[in-house]
């Protein structure tokens, strides 16, 4: 397997299969910045792995899976040509999936390839009954997020209207469409992504920026003809970027085992 950017989450799964927790064999490491994922392999003394800066580069080392732990951005300008190749993908930016245009491209491209796009729960939990409830229809899906004002970045805050510096308590910043949600706060919000894929709805998003939260907080509503689900998480942020929760690299390990290792499956 290869991994597309070296940094909280990709440095996570780098060590998983460094200490042999997650079972993969990895040819190739990505990023723009590949001194990154060079203090990396060497930290962890890895051997005959690919650095690499580039898409021709990764795919020369041949990988059968493909992990993007990158940016939406990332998502576009690999993940079609990385399927098209028969290639399996695992995105971790799933808020790029809810462009219309992409999504279709890569429907397409899975259709004629038959190589698989694998999205982990990552920062929230509960998609396997999200998934069930949408057998018979989902009425409301509504997900809320508080994070430290820290991690969201100003010019957006300025840009909605938010006066940074004044925010003294938990404050709604935004409340609209996952769709919108997802463009506005790139690199907030993938999590939203993964519950419209999941249910088939698109969520209603309110995100709260708080200067004295201490956890990255997902409040999920999913409202359904055989149940009212109610989630709450409240993750501890990855030390490495706090606006990523630690839970959603450990997701993402989990996932690797599943793709890589034999085993019983718990959990749909
Ligand atoms: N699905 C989920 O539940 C979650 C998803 N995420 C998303 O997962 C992704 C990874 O998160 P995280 O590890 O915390 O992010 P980081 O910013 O810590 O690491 C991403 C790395 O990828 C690099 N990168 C960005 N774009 C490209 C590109 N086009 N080509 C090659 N390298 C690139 C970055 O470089 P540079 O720093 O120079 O931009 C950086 O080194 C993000 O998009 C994040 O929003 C995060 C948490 C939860
Ligand atoms: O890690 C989180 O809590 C959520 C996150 O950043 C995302 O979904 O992009």
């Amino acid at each position: 397997m290869a991994i597309i950017g070296c940094g909280a989450i990709g440095s996570v799964l780098i060590e998983a299969i460094a200490r042999g927790v997650v079972k993969c064999k990895l040819v190739a490491l990505m990023d723009i910045a590949s001194e990154k994922c060079s203090s990396i392999s060497s930290m962890h003394s890895l051997e005959g792995v690919a650095i690499c800066s580039d898409l021709d580069c990764l795919l020369k080392a041949s990988p059968t899976l493909v992990v993007e732990a990158a940016s939406q951005e990332a998502v576009k300008m690999y993940v079609p040509r990385v399927l098209e190749m028969g290639i399996d993908v695992v995105v971790l930016s799933v808020g790029a999936l809810l462009d219309e245009k992409l999504i279709s491209e890569i429907r397409k491209v899975m259709g004629l390839s038959k190589a698989r796009v694998y999205i982990p729960s990552g920062a929230i939990a509960g998609l396997d009954a999200v998934k069930a409830l949408s057998l018979t229809g989902i009425d409301r899906v509504v997900l809320k997020t508080t994070k430290n004002i820290r991690s969201f970045d100003r010019n957006t805050l300025r840009k909605l209207g938010v006066d940074v510096e004044n925010v003294k308590t938990k404050t709604l910043i935004y409340s609209g469409k996952a769709s919108e949600a997802v463009k506005l706060f790139p690199a907030n919000i993938n999590v939203v992504a993964a519950l419209a894929l999941a249910s088939g709805v698109e969520p209603n998003v309110e995100i709260y920026a708080d200067p004295m939260a201490m956890h990255n907080i997902h409040e999920i509503i999913v409202e359904g003809k055989a149940s009212k689900i109610f989630i709450r998480v409240e993750n501890v942020p990855h030390t490495q970027n706090p606006r990523t929760s630690y839970l959603a690299a450990l997701s993402a390990a989990t996932l690797l085992k599943k793709l890589c290792e034999e085993g019983v499956e718990v959990g749909t």
